[in-house]
């Protein structure tokens, strides 16, 4: 008897038993392909993962699949065994880490077709024909004569060279042509010329190239504007000349216009992009085209990792500190960590690439588990940026706007060059306060308070997204004296416009910047290079190359400071540095004010003495002491329900359960409540998981699934495991 260990997407860890769906052929049941199976009343679509000769439920307990849904597998190898290691890692039920490898119309059932194109290519009689063949027939010549060039010509471009079907058709009567399916874009790509690469990318090339094209992990860090890109782009340009795909991850959806830019004026190549923003049919070619090998570059954000290659030849993960690479909920996987497992499963090179890497993959290169390059230069002619502190102290401020940093503005924008101004917190203010009795206006649903957007005259909660119009009284006193507290992207905008009114200027956060084309279109302007003033929240940031930038504005440096979670630190360097690393990155040297009240303050010094290297490295050195990650390891289990004290139970009984089968050096801390308990109505509640040892870590991640299962949270108590979480406070 064979019996087929399913993933089916249900919130259950564990495969599910079925019998093969009756008439089906041993050899087409192979891992990774799709099933329809009877669960409970409903059909659903499972995964193949493996073949038992045995099963722990009673023969006639045992049900038969319904039908095989693909001949053969879709996802290659790789990915089957890619998702059972996620599945095994993240502790994540195994229907919903196989999902993530499927677009959605897959998922749901549909039939899979390729993205072929109907053309012809020559018999074998047809190549056996010398050069020069069928002289009589001109147009008859001419088609063979392109066959003959091309192994596969597709009937779009015959008919564009004026060879019509019936020509097509009278050399497949004469058994000299036949039709075939073509995949669009498999004709070898081209690279156009390279930059010429600078001493320090040279290295790294060779360093690279000389690690060979089995399994590496390369960390490139390279100082913002020293030409990462440039080694991305001939890494790939190798890749795709040894006939393979290459994998590229970034962080956020708004970056993916300016770097498919990038890719496709380099490559005569296909590209293909996943994202969010992609419509079921988009993604669905879009991951064809990726599976079967007719994309070369295939460029998404976190979720793209999963993606089945035909030839995969090489991963890259840029900006890979970025924090969206982490999936904050449902399957919380690290898609920076996923690709490096993946590069290590199908045996290619990754290059994770940064100018303010990740304390995890500084730690790895250290120890020498990842090829560590470092670039310290700009590329071509261009030099660091020069930090300053402005000491905001008593001085009078604008919108948040100390006299030094207008005046810097003044002088940038009068010389012809652009502004950049940073500020993190969008909407007008953080805070609507009742000057008369003290009032603060407070989200129903969460512990939070709501933003002022003053143009469309409301107030809206950030974490749950209500939002209720704008008041004119104090609800609770009914006075009108209520003051808009604390400083947002708007107000400063407001401010700007009617002060500096002579320079366009350009809001960019995500009120401003709805849709893919709006970040487009600015990005095109700001190419333009004349001077204008550009605000933004960090949106702003992210990798960005705006050449004219010749000033950085930080107005609120203060905010980075004093976080209470112990990636605070480095979050803070991270953002400055790239912040700042927008300034000066041509010709035109580059001036970084950051204002604040502490100028004293360690983080502040820091920044302004060392470069990020140095303080990620002291930063190491305190996360070693306090044996945080990466020299320490955590999971979190939360509760997440609309009753506080239950979801506390919950938790508290988790760890009775859990406890006694946990061995020493497990150390379990809560439950505690969350650091936002409320939010969106449902309380949350956390128990912090540390140790110092990834295999004890591991094993207490399955106990507390385990026991969690045995719990049968019910009503509205949800709860979930978080290996290698991003926020602990
Ligand atoms: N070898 C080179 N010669 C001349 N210019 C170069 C060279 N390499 C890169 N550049 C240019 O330097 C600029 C910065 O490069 P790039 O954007 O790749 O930097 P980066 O390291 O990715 O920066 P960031 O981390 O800030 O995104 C670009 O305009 C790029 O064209
Ligand atoms: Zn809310």
């Amino acid at each position: 008897m064979s019996v087929l260990k399913l993933a089916v997407p249900t919130p259950l860890h564990t495969l599910f038993d079925y019998l093969p769906p009756a008439g089906s052929a041993e050899e087409a049941l192979q891992p990774g392909v799709r099933v329809q199976v009877p669960f409970g009343r409903r059909k659903l679509t499972a995964y193949l993962v493996s073949h038992s000769a045995t099963s722990d439920l009673e023969p006639a307990a045992l049900k038969a699949a319904d039908t095989l849904l693909d001949p053969q597998p879709l996802i290659s190898p790789g990915i089957v065994a890619l998702c059972n290691w996620a599945s095994e890692y993240y502790q994540h039920p195994p229907g919903e880490v196989f999902q993530a490898a499927f677009p959605r119309l897959l998922r749901d059932g549909k039939a899979h077709r390729c993205n072929t194109v109907a053309g012809w290519e020559l018999t074998t009689r047809g190549k056996g024909l010398p050069e020069g063949a069928l002289a009589r027939s001109p147009k008859q010549a001419q088609a063979l004569a392109m066959l003959q060039r091309e192994d596969q010509v597709s009937g779009a471009q015959l008919r564009r060279a004026g060879l019509g079907s019936a020509i097509l058709k009278a050399l497949e009567t004469k058994g000299l042509a036949q039709r075939c399916e073509i995949q669009p874009g498999i004709a070898s790509p081209v690279a156009r010329e390279p930059l010429r690469p600078g001493p320090e990318q040279r290295a790294v090339l060779s360093a690279i190239a000389a690690a060979g094209d089995g399994f590496n992990c390369h960390l490139l860090e390279g100082v913002t504007g020293s030409g990462k890109t440039e080694i991305y782009l001939q890494c790939i340009a190798e890749c795709l000349a040894s006939g393979r795909q290459a994998l590229v991850l970034i962080p956020e959806i708004g970056l993916t216009p300016q770097t498919v830019a990038r890719f496709s004026q380099r490559f005569n190549a296909e590209i293909t992009t996943l994202h969010s923003g992609l419509g079921d049919a988009e993604r669905y070619r879009a991951w064809e085209a990726a599976r079967s090998g007719s994309a070369h570059i295939v460029i998404g954000t976190r979720s793209a990792v999963f993606t089945s290659l035909a030839r995969p030849g090489l991963i890259v993960v840029d900006e890979e500190h970025d924090q969206s690479f982490k999936q904050q909920d449902g399957f919380r996987y690290s898609a920076r960590d996923v690709a490096v497992k993946r590069a290590q499963i199908e045996n290619c090179p990754i290059i994770l690439g940064s100018a303010t890497p990740s304390l995890e993959s500084l730690h790895n290169a250290l120890q020498g588990r990842y090829i560590h390059h470092r670039m310290q230069q700009r590329a071509g002619n261009s030099q660091m940026p020069a930090l300053e502190a402005v000491d905001i102290r008593k001085a009078p401020l604008q919108a948040g706007l100390s006299p030094t940093l207008l005046e810097a503005m003044q002088h940038c924008l009068e010389s012809g060059q652009q502004v950049l101004l940073f500020l993190n917190r969008r909407g007008y203010a953080p805070t609507l306060q009742c000057h008369d009795c003290g009032w603060i206006a407070e989200c129903d649903h969460c512990d939070a308070r709501l933003t002022l957007h003053r143009r469309q005259r409301q107030l809206r909660c950030h974490h749950c997204g209500v939002s209720q119009p704008l008041r004119q009284r104090c609800p609770s006193c009914h006075s009108e004296q209520l003051l808009a507290t604390g400083l947002g992207t708007e107000q400063t905008e407001e401010w700007l416009r009617r002060h500096f009114s002579r320079w366009p200027m350009y809001r960019v956060d995500s009120d401003s910047m709805r849709g893919r084309e709006s970040m487009q279109a600015l990005v095109e302007q700001i190419h333009g290079g004349d001077p204008c003033i550009l605000l933004g929240t960090q949106m702003l940031t992210k990798g960005h190359h705006f050449p004219a930038v010749a000033l950085v504005g930080i107005i609120d440096m203060d905010s980075m400071l004093f976080s209470t979670d112990f990636r605070g630190e480095e979050r803070a360097a991270q953002l400055l540095t790239q912040v700042a690393g927008r300034a000066g990155r041509d010709e035109v040297p580059g001036r970084v004010l950051l204002q604040t009240h502490h100028p004293d303050n360690p983080t502040i010094t820091a920044m302004l003495t060392q470069d990020y290297h140095h303080q990620a490295m002291a930063m190491l050195a305190r996360r070693r002491e306090a044996t945080m990650p990466p020299l320490g390891y955590l999971l979190i289990a939360r509760s997440d329900c609309t009753d506080a004290a239950a979801g506390e139970q919950f938790l508290n009984r988790l760890r009775e359960m859990a406890q006694p089968h946990l061995p020493a050096g497990v150390n379990v801390i809560g439950p505690l409540p969350a650091p936002m308990q409320r939010r969106a109505g449902r309380f949350r509640s956390q128990l912090l998981v540390h140790t110092c040892d990834r295999r004890l870590s591991q094993l207490a991640a399955r106990r507390l699934v385990q026991e969690a299962q045995k719990l049968r949270a019910g009503g509205n108590l949800s709860w979930s495991l978080d290996v290698d979480p991003q926020d602990v406070f």
